[in-house]
């Protein structure tokens, strides 16, 4: 971050820091901490941001797909991003995880980490998970293989199975189990388990990982009611330890796990604040919610 983009950055965080209650940003997360000095490879939150998009455009084909979009997520945070189809939700995702390279505009990971500069893989690795609309976990393998095999080892697929995890290990496996509510599951393939159970263990693969952000793209698309409301729990479990970006459609579950909703549309923030504001919003009822 240049000098000027990061004094530009403070100055603007003090001024929004001023107008929103004490202990929260003006996107509804937690207030910065200071005189914080983040170590090589630490995400710096000394902002009060964990994510950071500023001015950031892209087009397709001359279609612009996002359009000046500027948003910010704090540590802990739980955003829900709504819109309707074309909105530019998955595309969003696309540039925070780099799968897909802005025309221009600025995106931070904390405030030192420019995650224009790193690769797909990289910033996977600097602690940003994500999680497509399908489940992709192994089939064939045990709940517990599949978690074990998430872990970074840096090992092979057959030596990951393989190997003895060491009690910090095998305690992070056993709460996550907890956490995504499969502990009776441990033995279990993962080609029997339902819809949802995989969505759970795909996520649960995600935290083996104990990622900073985790993006999540539709995670309620065809479960039962029940595992939706299970779904709901688990996030409302892992923000304050994890910020998580939600897309969804499904309006109740969103009610059920909202804070702060952006709204997105034409590429761009139409709306954001609570969902009873967003959903007031005439622009918003107009473009997505409908009368
Ligand atoms: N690689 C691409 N090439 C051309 N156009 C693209 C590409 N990726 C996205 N688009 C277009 O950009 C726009 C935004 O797409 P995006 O998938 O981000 O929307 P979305 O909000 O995720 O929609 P949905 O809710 O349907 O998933 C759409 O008009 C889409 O057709």
């Amino acid at each position: 971050m240049t000098p000027e983009l990061m004094a530009e950055g403070a100055r603007r965080m003090a001024a929004r820091q001023a107008r929103a209650a004490p202990g929260q940003t003006a996107s509804g997360g937690r207030g910065a901490g200071f005189a914080h000095i983040a170590r090589p490879g630490q995400v710096d939150l000394s902002h009060g941001r964990i994510l950071y998009l500023e001015d950031v455009s892209v087009s397709f084909d001359g279609f612009k797909a996002i359009d000046h979009l500027s948003l910010d997520i704090a540590p802990g945070e739980l955003r829900c991003i709504i819109g309707p189809n074309g909105a530019g939700k998955t595309t969003l995702m696309d540039i925070i995880t780099g799968k897909t390279r802005p025309d221009s505009g600025t995106v931070y990971f904390g405030s030192t980490i420019d995650l224009l500069r790193h690769s797909e893989p990289e910033i996977a690795s600097l602690g940003i998970g994500r999680k497509f609309q399908k489940p992709t976990v192994f089939e064939q393998l045990s709940v517990f293989e599949n978690l074990k095999l998430a872990l970074k080892t840096h090992k092979g697929v057959k030596a990951s199975l393989f190997f003895r995890l060491d009690s910090g290990q095998s305690d992070r496996l056993a709460e996550i189990l907890h956490t995504i509510h499969l502990a009776d599951s441990v033995t279990r393939q993962a080609g029997k388990l339902s819809h949802g159970q995989k969505q759970w263990l795909e996520i649960g693969m995600l935290l083996m990982q104990d990622p900073r952000l985790l993006l999540l793209d539709e995670p309620v698309a065809g479960m039962t009611d029940e595992e939706t409301a299970r779904t709901a729990e688990l996030f409302l479990s892992l923000r304050g330890r994890h910020s998580l970006m939600v897309v969804e459609h499904d309006m109740g579950f969103i009610r059920s796990i909202a804070e702060i909703v952006t709204v997105l549309c034409d590429g761009a923030v139409l709306a954001q604040g609570r969902l009873d504001q967003v959903q007031a919003d005439e622009r918003v009822i107009e473009v997505y919610l409908g009368r």
